[in-house]
């Protein structure tokens, strides 16, 4: 189950902009791979090529070997893709309108029912699409894709419109169809997101791929130091400075912040001088990696 996807060179010019710029990775079976990157990245029109949406101006791809352009029915009915919620046909209920994919996929009602229990949608199955939330639409348009249980999940953004604890239901969701094997492919421009779900994660500016490692890898990769934070009281600054291993303090009014390399030796120092008042300690994310790779803070 699962299916490796070759992306080679993959190019898409609109008049002057590069929207997709010479992008070349694979995603391995199984995998559960992220696009990451700020709004107007590339993201969506990359993904479109992949999905066989969109037709590249150079490159290719394959996903085991088939190019999903020709649209070929075999390996159609192994992909997922999530459409967007204007995709949904018009007055039909939610339970109506996963049906009708359904039916479409020749796949029992039964399983639409199931599928809308998953996306937490049972107490909307009644309503109209269009007086369903964004999130809840957005949930809908997942479990669309899901309904003929394909092996490849192709997901625009999937938690955009959602608030945090709608994200999390769903970043369990996700997972869970990764677990079962199915290759997960998504885009997002949340950082979070990107680190808690995915395997790997591609991160692209302007069309281009910048980096492309496991988010713990390229988080290790900076070498960046880890901050602990202190109560104030916990220690004063001359204390802090004189302790090795500790490059750098700040003293805030509320806090006082050591950026150290070596973070073992610092935290045992601080428990020998009895100064661990309030401590949390926090390392780089992908944001620093971000940051670090492009110069400019991530804005999403
Ligand atoms: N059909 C099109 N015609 C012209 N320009 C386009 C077209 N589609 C996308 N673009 C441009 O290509 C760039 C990349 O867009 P894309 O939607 O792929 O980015 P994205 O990373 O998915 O961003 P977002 O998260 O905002 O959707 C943008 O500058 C966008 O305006």
């Amino acid at each position: 189950m699962g299916a490796r996807i070759e992306v080679a060179g993959l190019t898409k010019v609109y008049g002057d902009l590069t929207a997709v710029d010479d992008l070349t990775f694979t995603v391995e079976p199984g995998e559960f791979f992220g696009l990451l990157g700020p709004n107007g990245a590339g993201k969506t029109t990359a993904l479109e090529m992949i999905e066989g949406l969109r037709h590249p101006d150079a490159g290719s791809v394959s996903i085991d070997g088939h190019d999903p352009w020709k649209r070929d029915p075999v390996l159609q009915r192994r992909l997922g893709v999530q459409l967007q919620s204007s995709a949904f046909f018009e007055r039909l209920t939610a339970r109506e309108q996963l049906a009708t994919f359904a039916a479409l996929y020749d796949v029992p009602a039964a399983r639409a029912d199931a599928l809308l229990e998953q996306v937490g949608l049972e107490e909307k199955a009644d309503s109209r699409v269009e007086d369903l939330s964004g999130g809840q639409a957005q949930r809908l348009s997942i479990a669309c894709a899901l309904v003929h249980d394909p092996e490849v999940v192709f997901l625009d953004e999937p938690t955009a419109a959602l608030d945090p604890q709608a994200r999390r239901n769903l970043w369990d969701f996700l997972r869970g169809l990764n677990d079962s094997g199915r290759t997960v492919v998504l885009t997002t421009h949340y950082m979070e997101e990107a680190e808690v779900l995915c395997d790997r994660v591609a991160i692209v500016d302007r069309g281009r791929l910048l980096e492309l490692d496991s988010p713990a890898a390229l988080v290790r990769g900076l070498d960046a130091p880890t901050r602990i934070s202190l109560a104030p009281d916990a220690i004063d600054e001359a204390g802090a400075r004189a302790i090795p291993g500790v490059e750098e303090v700040q003293v805030h009014p509320d806090r006082t912040i050591l950026s150290t390399r070596r973070p073992a030796e610092v935290l045992a120092e601080l428990a020998r001088l009895d100064a661990l008042n309030g401590l949390t300690a926090s390392g780089a994310t992908l944001e620093d990696v971000f940051l670090s790779l492009t110069g400019r803070k991530y804005r999403s």
